[in-house]
């Protein structure tokens, strides 16, 4: 306990850096506006709603963040269209093709939840397109590296590739908020995600009727690897929920222009555990099929993701050592990619 004196005498305050996280109920909406036309007292204001946001839900949702309608009309329809196809013309791209994770995985393949048996979604994945020749894919940095895509399918390249960069762009203004919200300089991270680990992924989850096994679902429980996850949901048809201090799923539904957005474990590790990476899972039992759209960012590959300064303390050392960006998001898709190998050697035995 640590006293501070105020004009109305002592008040008596926990040390520490760790805030109490009440089991919420809601999560809140952040106005982004201020990012883009705002003066320096209304990002402060911002500043501090998204350092409560982060601290004691990990999840909110951004408006005014003036993404392209066009660019997300554009992703979502062609990611219905790309879905629709045969299952032999989406292998053709199918994610073992490609030497960085870039492509189509089918349904089941992924299993985010260890402890349960597949996914229901099937996926495309894009990233930062590095031609193979650059010295970082040549220097073995797996999670750089060129997409792959359908030859006959050209809009569907255009509608990833202009959804990609506009949230890159989205992405900086967030990491400002970010940097305020940690009482940084705006400008913090800059250098160190000018060639971001930003992936795009388009999701569909058909829709499950009936009982349901928990251990099938659209998307087991997990937390994202990244520092932050910018996700797009289409009106009408809720599936994603997220948990609370008291282990309750609380739904976070699509919100009209909104997008959803959520601290990942880079961020926590950052922070020290400040900000809350928090669990989330998505069951599709809306009646229709659901497509969803989430950009999961990261700093560049060889960027040292060190505790910060500002969430250490005398009591509060740092929990976690530090480890490259690139090292650590492609030794958690390393470690879940073995589950899952685990796992079919496990089913394979089973028959
Ligand atoms: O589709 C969703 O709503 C969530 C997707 C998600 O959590 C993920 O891909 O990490
Ligand atoms: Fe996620």
């Amino acid at each position: 306990m640590k006293e501070l004196p105020t004009g109305n005498g002592a008040r008596l305050i926990k040390s520490g850096l760790d805030p109490v996280r009440v089991p919420f109920d809601q999560i809140p909406v952040i106005d982004l506006e201020p990012m883009f036309s705002g003066d320096a007292d209304a990002k402060a204001a911002l500043a501090e709603s998204l350092r409560h946001a982060c601290t004691q839900v990990g999840f909110l949702y951004i408006k005014n963040h003036h993404f392209p309608k066009e660019a997300l009309a554009a992703a979502f329809a062609e990611a219905e269209q790309f879905f629709a196809q045969p299952d032999e013309a989406k292998m053709k791209n199918h994610v073992s093709k490609s030497s960085n994770l870039r492509g189509y995985a089918a349904m089941l393949e992924e299993n985010t939840d260890p402890t349960a048996r597949g996914d229901l979604h099937e996926s495309f994945d894009i990233a930062l397109d590095v031609p193979a020749d650059d010295p970082d894919v040549l220097a073995g940095k797996v999670l750089y590296g060129p997409n792959q895509w359908p030859e006959d399918r050209p809009s569907f390249r255009k509608a990833l590739e202009s959804y990609h960069a506009e949230m890159i762009k989205l992405s900086h203004h967030l990491l400002h908020a970010f940097a305020l919200a940690l009482g940084l300089e705006e400008t913090y991270f800059d250098a160190m995600v000018t060639k971001p680990l930003a992936t795009l992924r388009v999701l569909h989850y058909p829709p499950q009727f009936g009982e349901i096994d928990e251990r099938q679902i659209g998307i087991g429980a997990h937390s994202d690897y990244e520092c932050f996850t910018i996700l797009a949901q289409q009106m009408g048809i809720p599936a994603l929920q997220v948990l609370n201090a008291a282990g309750e799923w609380i739904a976070a539904d699509p919100m009209e222009d909104c997008f959803v957005v959520n601290v990942g474990d880079q961020m926590a590790r950052w922070t020290n555990d400040l900000f809350a990476s928090t669990v989330h899972r998505a069951i599709n039992r809306s009646g229709k099929e659901r497509y969803s759209i989430p950009f999961f960012f990261g700093p560049n590959y060889d960027t040292i993701v060190e505790v910060l300064p500002s969430c250490v303390d005398e009591d509060h050392p740092a929990k976690y050592p530090p480890i490259s960006s690139g090292d650590y998001v492609n030794g958690r898709f390393t470690a879940t990619f073995a589950s899952y190998a685990e796992q079919q050697k496990d089913a394979a035995t089973v028959v």
